[in-house]
């Protein structure tokens, strides 16, 4: 089997198994499941809800008004007790995990969102399992994903994952809520997501999830054009997710349409106009164009224009004639300092690094 990057996002219904406690039983089940795939060398990553089930079962349920800052309050109580919980299970296994805590601002701006790729990354390379929430606590309406589902197809942009699994109370999407329409049949592949689809897919009812069927459509919608498989299936199916990551049919599956790689190259090119130029050197040129090599600053004679880490730069070589677009590594006033030298100077040089390479292969598109 390859090894894969499955990202297992875990919604509320299935973490409290529609009672008003966490479901610890269920957890060390699935952490059993994650662990057994951690074993046989695929990355795994955990997208957790139920930070607010948490705080509630924390706090003894308290009577609340349904406002952001109790939601916010719950959140921050329960999610302390909800890593906790995750942690003491995972240790089980000798297994670490990593929490992050992300919101919308953390994903659109471009410079986070590298930072927060870096640190997904450096925690996979190391055989951490991420295990990320909304930052509830802290995110007000304008800032927030709002609903994990979204936020889970964003972590999976983030890991390079090849495969989302959305694990809930239902065997899928069918094509009605099968909690009031008996009748409903599984959807068990979808090809196109449009508006007679998404007319099926309902809200949550049960109170305890957020966006329902609806924000599940939208993560596999923004995941498969990421090149990422995506497939909404039960938590409750015994070894569902070993299952699922061995390719078996189970649940609603949405293949993906696009390879990641051709889906992060189409954005260099449809995205944000370039912001600057690097003029690179001969052997560079040659490098770039011919062997598949990431720019080096080593290979960097000059630049123009102020970009951020993150923006999109040309890439010229010394007549003036643009070779390739990228997203580069370092913004320009560092690239100014570290232009021309070997990459192991560049931490002695900046008093930081972000990796050895000025733009990576994987963030260029030649022309
Ligand atoms: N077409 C549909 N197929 C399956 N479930 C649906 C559909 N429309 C609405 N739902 C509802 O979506 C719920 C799952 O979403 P949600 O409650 O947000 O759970 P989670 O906490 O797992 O995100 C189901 O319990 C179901 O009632
Ligand atoms: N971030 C929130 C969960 C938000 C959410 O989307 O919940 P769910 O629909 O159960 O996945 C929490 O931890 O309580």
């Amino acid at each position: 089997m390859d090894k894969k990057t499955i990202v297992v996002k875990l919604g509320t219904s299935i973490l409290t198994g529609g009672t008003n406690r966490i479901d610890r039983a269920h957890m060390v089940e699935l952490v059993r499941q994650c662990a057994a795939l951690h074993r046989q060398g695929h990355h795994i990553v955990v997208v957790t809800s139920g930070a607010q089930a948490a705080g509630r079962e924390a706090l003894g349920h308290p009577k609340l008004p349904a406002t952001m800052p109790h939601k916010q309050m719950l959140a921050a109580v329960g999610q302390s007790h909800l890593l906790q919980i995750w942690q003491s299970l995972f240790g089980i296994y000798n297994l670490h995990i990593g929490q992050m805590l992300l919101t919308r601002a953390d994903l659109e701006d471009r410079e986070r969102f590298l930072n927060a790729r870096d640190t997904m990354h450096t925690l996979l390379h190391h055989r951490i399992i991420p295990v990320i929430n909304e930052n509830d606590a802290v995110a007000t309406a304008e800032i927030k994903v709002g609903d994990n589902d979204n936020l889970s197809a964003r972590a999976a942009i983030l890991a390079d994952a090849d495969l989302l699994i959305l694990l809930t109370d239902q065997r899928g999407l069918f094509t009605a809520d099968p909690r009031s329409n008996p009748d409903a049949q599984l959807i068990e592949e979808v090809q196109t997501i449009d508006d007679t689809l998404r007319k099926l897919a309902g809200d949550s009812v049960s109170g305890l999830g957020t966006g329902g069927m609806a924000t599940k459509l939208q993560a596999a919608d923004v995941a498969r054009r990421a090149g990422i498989e995506v497939v909404i299936a039960t938590g409750q199916l015994p070894e569902v997710i070993g299952r699922l990551a061995r390719g078996e049919r189970v649940g609603t599956r949405f293949p993906a349409i696009a390879t990641p790689l051709e889906s992060r190259k189409s954005w260099i090119l449809a995205g944000p106009p370039p912001h600057g130029e690097i003029v690179i050197d001969e052997g560079a040129e040659r490098a770039v164009q011919h062997k598949g090599s990431s720019l080096l600053p080593k290979g960097i004679v000059a630049l123009t224009g102020q970009f951020e880490r993150g923006e999109a730069v040309r890439i010229v070589n010394r007549e003036g004639r643009e070779l390739a677009r990228g997203i580069s590594r370092y913004a320009s006033d560092d690239l100014q300092q570290i232009a021309g030298r070997h990459s192991d100077e560049i931490e002695a040089c900046l008093g930081y690094g972000y990796g050895p390479v000025a733009i990576h292969r994987d963030d260029m598109v030649l022309l």
